[in-house]
This record gives C-alpha cells, structure tokens and sequence, in this order.
C-alpha cells in the first residue's frame, strides 16, 4: 500500500509530551532513516515551553537518545531530520497564537497540512477551532486523533462531533497503535492468504478462540489517568475489540479502507450485549495487590505512587464474548487482559474442534484438539499444535502432541520489525485510512463497552484480589473452566 513519500507539513500538538518524545519523534526518525519521509515534508512541533527551534532540536536529539534503545542516532539521519524540524510555541487556548504556525505551515507551498493531536482530549475542539481559523481544516488537511476517544458512547459522540463541525471524516485518522503492529496486520495475510486456514475458519471447525494481551507493566506513573479508565476502557475497547473484528470479520471485497472499515464494524455490530443477567457468568474483573513480577517485589495497585486508598477500578478483566452471526455461532471468543500479569505476551489461540473418534490409542480416550496460536507480541510468530507419530517400531502406534513454530525473526531474517508507530504515521502521511478506525467503529465499540460497565455498576461487587505476578483472580479459571475449557498458559 505504501510506495513513495508523500510531501507533507506534520504538525506535532503535544510535542514536549511523553508519547511525542517517547514514540512519535523515534517513529518520524525511522522513516527518515528508511528514506520514507518526502526531502521537502517537515515536522512542526508545538507546545508551551519557549524556546527556539535550535532549542527544540536538541530537545528532540535528547529524546532519540533516551528513548531508542536498540540502535544509536546516526550523525548523518540526525542532520537530515534536524533540517524537518520546526517548534512553534502556543498556547493552545489561546487561538490568536495558532498564527504562528500559519506563519511556517502554507498549504500553498504544497505540503499537506497534518495535524497530529497528542494532547488530552479535551483540548481537540480547542485545537481544531485554531487550525480552521488559520485554514488548516480544509481539504486535503488531515488530522491525527490519539486515544483515548471518551470515557464512554456519550463523552466518545461528543468528540466525534465537535471534530466533525471541523474535519470531513475522510479527513479524520483515529489512531489505534495496534493496527500498526505487523503481527497484528498479519492477521489477515493469514487468513485470507492461506486456504488451510480461510476454508475452516468458522463454528464448523472452531472450537473457541482466545486473545490475550497480559502486561508486565503496572500503571507507571499513571495512576490518576487509569483510575478514571481502567483496564477495559484502556485496552479492550480500542486494542482487543479491534483485535477481535479481524480475527472475525468476513472476508473484505478489496483490502481497502471502506470495506475493511465495514466488515470490523459488522463484527462490532454482531457482539451480543453484556447485560445484568449474563455478567456474573461472563466477566471477571481483578486489581492486584502486591507481589512479584520478573523476580522483583512490586506493589499493590492501591499502593502505587499518586493511589488513593480505595478504588473499585480493574486491572485485569476477563470476559466470554458471543458474536451472533452465522460464522461464529456457538463459539465462544474469551478476551483476557491486565497489569503485572507474569509475563508481557499478547496472542491469539484458535482451538479446533476435537476429532469425533480416537482410533488410535485405548488409554487416551480423546485426542487433544488442533491449535493455532498467533503470536503477536512480544516474540512475533505462529505455532501449530499437532499430532504426530513417534518414530519407532513398536506394536501400537505412539502419539505426541507437538509443534510447528514459525518464529518471524528466523524466518525473515534481517527484517527489522517496525514500530507500530512508524507504520501509522507513514499511512496518515500516505492517506491512506485503512489503518486507522471510523468514527461508527469506535461508537459501537463503546455501545458494548458501556454496557458492561451498566452491568457491573448493577452488580455493585468490588474487583477481584489477584496476587501481581499470577495471571489474575482465580475467577478468571473458572470463567472457562464451567466451558470445560482452560486459559493457554503454556510459556
Ligand atoms: N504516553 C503514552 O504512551 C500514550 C498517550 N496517549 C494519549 O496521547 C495524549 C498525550 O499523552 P502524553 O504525551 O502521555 O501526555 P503528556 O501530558 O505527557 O503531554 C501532553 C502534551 O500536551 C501539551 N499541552 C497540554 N495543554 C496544552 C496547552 N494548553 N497548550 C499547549 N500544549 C498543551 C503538553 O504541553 P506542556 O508540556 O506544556 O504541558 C504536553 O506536551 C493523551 O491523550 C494520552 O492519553 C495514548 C497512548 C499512549
Ligand atoms: O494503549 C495502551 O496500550 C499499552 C499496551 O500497548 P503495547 O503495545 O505495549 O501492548 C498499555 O500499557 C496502556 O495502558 C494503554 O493505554
């Protein structure tokens, strides 16, 4: 989809913040580096601090240092990009000053006009009337919007709304970093590339599938931030849900914005509500208390720096989700996420269905099913889990179950991985959509997440105790447990 650099005017609100020099900048450094930043697009930084453009530069080359630990800036990148950047000090409520920018950024000249909100969000109808009063809203301007997109469907439509008095939405990219990540994105070339797998994807052969996204991290640093979100509204509303509509989706007619977009948000729609009287049998919610994570002792959620003393928010959740359309009738999708879980590892498993008859060993009254497991992070890969015979010239055939385990970095070898980031900000430069998430998408999404919310509120129960280090409230076995079914825990 990505072939030449597009000319562009990227202007970077937020970009003193933590995620701009954490990420952003690092990202915008590595298309560079791979040539894929056009020689005249330019980044303009904007934030409070006053200080010069010089200033910023060196502010930025102290961020790349900090923050990109698996290689050193190169001199001769580093001067190419130093040359894109430029700082624009504005107050972002004050609109009169958005003229500064105007004063560096001309659509005339030629480059699109990006402007890329890594601000809170509260500030995004602000922004937006200060770059329509500067002209930066018209066609073919973008705009970037960060997550998280509201607290809940209300809040969300809000935002949409005060951005859809400005931007056009073919204008509008809603970032959701793990559609950037390559093993994310390789979902579909495994789905739709491979017959093995596309002619039996569906209730027929599918047992139930799970998804995973298990943190080492606890709130680092966050702790007012997440209190307000808690674990489902920061990673299963946007991260999992979005993970789910691929894993699920029919095949699109073409793999462009609009029906990609289309096929997620039938997915979204089939998503059978959580209510007051299914939540206790298909949810769990956990916080953890102290423990180990990695060998080292680390505190309790409510014992964390800027806790309070009490809070009812989740850190882990566990839930049983039904997708009631014809491919995925009866199958059963489990999503698992939290904090200072044992290990940072988020996956796919897709479970087969058993073989009706074993005929192959008296002892072993069911063979163990197929499974599929779809690495995405942190070791990029995809394992089978098969049967196979054990070499030898005894009277019974021997089975065992083993594993054919595709590793990306020794398959493709030499490809660096790139960050998600990179990809995302090549694609808003590009203008191409595809990646990013439509407004309709992230509605229904909150649609399914405020009801479970309702119906926690109804139940009234605080979240379950885990110990950090373990892989959330004992709860969260059981939840597959009363489906005869088990967690993939194996390391
Ligand atoms: N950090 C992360 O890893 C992630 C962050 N996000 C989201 O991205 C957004 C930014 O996050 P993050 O970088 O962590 O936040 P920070 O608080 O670190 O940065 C916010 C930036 O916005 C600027 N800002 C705030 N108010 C104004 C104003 N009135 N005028 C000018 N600049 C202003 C701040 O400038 P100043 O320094 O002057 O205050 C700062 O540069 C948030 O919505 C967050 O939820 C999403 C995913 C991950
Ligand atoms: O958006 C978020 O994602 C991170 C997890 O991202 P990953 O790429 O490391 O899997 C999560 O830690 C954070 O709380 C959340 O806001």
């Amino acid at each position: 989809m990505t072939t030449s650099a597009a000319c562009c005017d990227l202007i970077l609100f937020g970009t003193l913040g933590d995620l701009a020099r954490r990420k952003l900048l690092p990202a915008l450094y590595q298309l560079e580096k791979s040539g894929l930043l056009h020689a005249n697009a330019r980044v303009v930084g904007v934030a409070r601090d006053d200080i010069d453009t010089s200033a910023y530069r060196e502010q930025v080359l102290a961020s790349l240092n900090k923050f990109m630990t698996k290689e050193a800036v190169d001199d001769e990148v580093w001067s190419r990009f130093a040359e894109k950047l430029h700082y624009c000090n504005v107050d972002l409520k004050d609109i009169a000053a958005y003229q500064t920018i105007a004063d560096i950024v001309k659509p005339a000249e030629g480059r699109t006009p990006i402007s890329y909100l890594a601000t809170p969000p509260q500030l995004f109808s602000t922004i937006c009337d200060g770059l329509s009063s500067i002209g930066l809203t018209k066609q073919p301007a973008r705009v970037v919007l960060e997550k998280p997109l509201g607290e809940d469907l209300p809040s969300s439509c809000a935002i949409n709304k005060q951005v859809a008095e400005y931007f056009d939405e073919s204008q509008v990219y809603r970032i959701d970093h793990y559609l950037g990540k390559e093993t994310v994105l390789n979902l579909l070339a495994l789905r739709f590339a491979n017959s093995i797998f596309s002619d039996q994807w569906n209730h027929n052969t599918i047992d139930h599938i799970q998804i995973t996204a298990a943190e080492q991290v606890g709130v680092e640093g966050r702790w007012s931030y997440y209190d307000d979100a808690g674990q489902l509204r920061d990673m299963v509303q946007n991260h999992l849900l979005q993970v789910l509509s691929l894993i699920a989706m029919e095949p699109p007619t073409r793999l462009d914005t609009e029906n990609i977009r289309e096929e997620k948000l039938k997915v979204l729609r089939s998503l059978r509500p959580v209510t007051a009287d299914n939540v206790q049998d298909d949810t769990v919610r956990g916080q953890y208390t102290a423990g180990f994570v990695a060998d080292s002792k680390v505190p309790g959620y409510l014992e964390e720096e800027g806790a309070r003393k009490e809070s009812s928010t989740e850190t882990f959740v566990a839930l049983k989700a039904h997708i009631d359309n014809w491919r995925w009738s009866g199958v059963p999708f489990y999503l698992r996420t939290g904090k200072r879980m044992p290990e940072k590892r988020t996956e796919v498993v897709i479970t087969f269905k058993r073989q009706p008859h074993n005929i192959f060993h008296e002892s072993l009254s069911q063979l163990p099913p197929n499974r599929l497991i779809i690495r995405l992070q942190p070791d990029e890969g995809v394992e089978i889990q098969m049967m196979n015979k054990v070499p030898g010239l005894g009277k019974q055939m021997q089975l065992k179950p083993t594993t054919l385990d595709l590793s990306f970095y020794e398959t493709f070898e030499n490809k660096r991985i790139a960050d998600a980031y990179e990809r995302l900000l090549l694609e808003a430069i590009q203008g191409n959509q595809y990646l990013f998430v439509s407004r309709e998408e992230v509605e229904h999404a909150w649609r399914w997440i405020d009801g479970i919310r309702a119906a926690w509120s109804h139940l009234g129960e605080l979240p379950k105790s885990y110990q950090a280090g373990t892989w959330g409230p004992v709860a969260s076995v059981t939840l597959l447990a009363q489906d005869g079914r088990e967690w993939d825990d194996d390391a």
